[in-house]
């Protein structure tokens, strides 16, 4: 270092001082408009990415579970390591090695719907679905094909979260497995979607909607009253929607026109609630997905009385669903329970045996 400042205070001495200066001068206009023209680039590019990720905050989370997972993703895309500390990503560190994927995130069509049924447990799927970084689900229900149909496939298409080359896009409206348009209009928009089911006893899913329903509207009948067409002869009113929705192979044969067995996965409600982490490694095997999530995110609240995440997407906090998601149950009539299991028995055979799987209902 001496050495250096040395010659160089030496070196001076035999130029012309304003020679040199010129030159510095020259050198630092270059150099100057060079890095200005560097970092605009720079700010172009972070730019783009950061407008992409806080638009849909969601796409975070899986971009930091998949590194944090060690599936490897691409190296940087430009090796300068400008991209760190990008303004507001809130991951430092990361967004160097994850940009090259970012890149690619749009807006597809879903592979995969959760098609119904209604209280069947569907809500709990798709929370714990969304632990799985290679699915990008949308949250809200768009009753696309029941009720929006006429919006078309772009509006669908914008509706849906970006997702990176080779997530799975997914979303859930449990009405599509019951409304009988939808089959062929699914099957209009793409022959290879995935299908799952969430059945539960029909009788318990009867009285989950019964409860939902009263709690919005307390002036209604009773549940016996609307249930029976006459309580006298013990006729059932199997078209009223809670009892309806409950004719399972009714229901699925009309999925079964359109879709193949095979494209459909039934998930049992019970033992979502039983075995969440056993459920959900069959869910996955199906989607061709690694098996991620496992009974390590699983916790049982003695509380709620439900299977609860240790940590949900993009929290470290524990969560369980929320308060209409594992209510108490009107309480109804062993009688007429009775006579509900007794009438839906049939109809639970015979989805038994489309289903190829006895889910013990009694
Ligand atoms: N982990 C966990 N936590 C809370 N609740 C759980 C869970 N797993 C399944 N369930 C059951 O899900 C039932 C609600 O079903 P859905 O989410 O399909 O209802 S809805 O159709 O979207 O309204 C809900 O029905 P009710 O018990 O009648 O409230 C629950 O029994």
């Amino acid at each position: 270092m001496a050495v250096f400042h040395h010659y160089n205070q030496h070196h001076h001495h035999h130029h012309h001082p304003s020679a040199d200066l010129r030159r510095l001068f020259h050198r630092l206009t270059i150099a100057s408009s060079l890095s200005i023209l560097c970092f605009s680039l720079v700010y172009l590019l972070t730019g783009c990415c950061e407008s992409e990720l806080t638009e849909n905050s969601e796409i975070k989370s899986p971009v930091r579970e998949f590194l944090a997972s060690g599936s490897g993703w691409p190296h940087e895309r430009n090796g300068t390591g400008a991209g760190e500390g990008a303004p507001g990503s809130g991951h430092p560190g990361l967004e160097g090695n994850s940009s090259g994927k970012e890149w690619t995130a749009t807006r597809r069509l879903p592979q995969a719907l959760i098609i119904g049924v209604k209280k069947g447990g569907t809500r709990a799927l798709l929370e714990f679905l969304r632990l799985h970084p290679d699915i990008r689900a949308l949250g809200s229900e768009p009753h696309f094909f029941d009720r929006h149909y006429a919006r078309g496939l772009d509006w669908y298409r914008s509706m849906m979260p970006k997702a990176l080359d080779g997530q799975i896009v997914m979303e859930k409206t449990p009405r599509y497995f019951v409304t009988v348009e939808t089959p062929a209009r699914v099957h209009a928009m793409s022959r290879d979607v995935k299908l799952i089911v969430v059945v539960r006893d029909p009788v318990t899913r009867a009285i989950s909607d019964y409860t939902q329903i009263i709690s919005k509207t307390p002036d209604i009948p009773s549940f016996e009253s609307l249930a029976f067409k006459n309580r006298t002869t013990g006729q059932i009113d199997s078209l009223w929607s809670p009892l309806w929705i409950g004719l399972y192979a009714q229901h699925m044969e009309r999925w079964l026109a359109w879709f193949p067995r095979t494209q459909i996965h039934l998930v049992s409600g019970e033992r979502l609630i039983s075995d969440p982490a056993g459920e959900l490694g069959k869910v996955q095997d199906f989607l061709g997905l690694q098996r991620i999530v496992t009974d390590k995110h699983f916790y049982f609240n003695k509380t709620k009385g439900f299977p609860c995440l240790k940590k949900p997407e993009g929290s470290s906090k524990p969560h369980c669903l929320g308060k209409t998601k594992g209510r108490t149950h009107a309480s109804i009539d062993p009688d007429v329970m009775q006579k509900l299991r007794e009438f839906y028995k049939p109809h639970n055979q015979r989805f038994y045996q489309m289903a190829g799987q006895n889910f013990g209902w009694q």
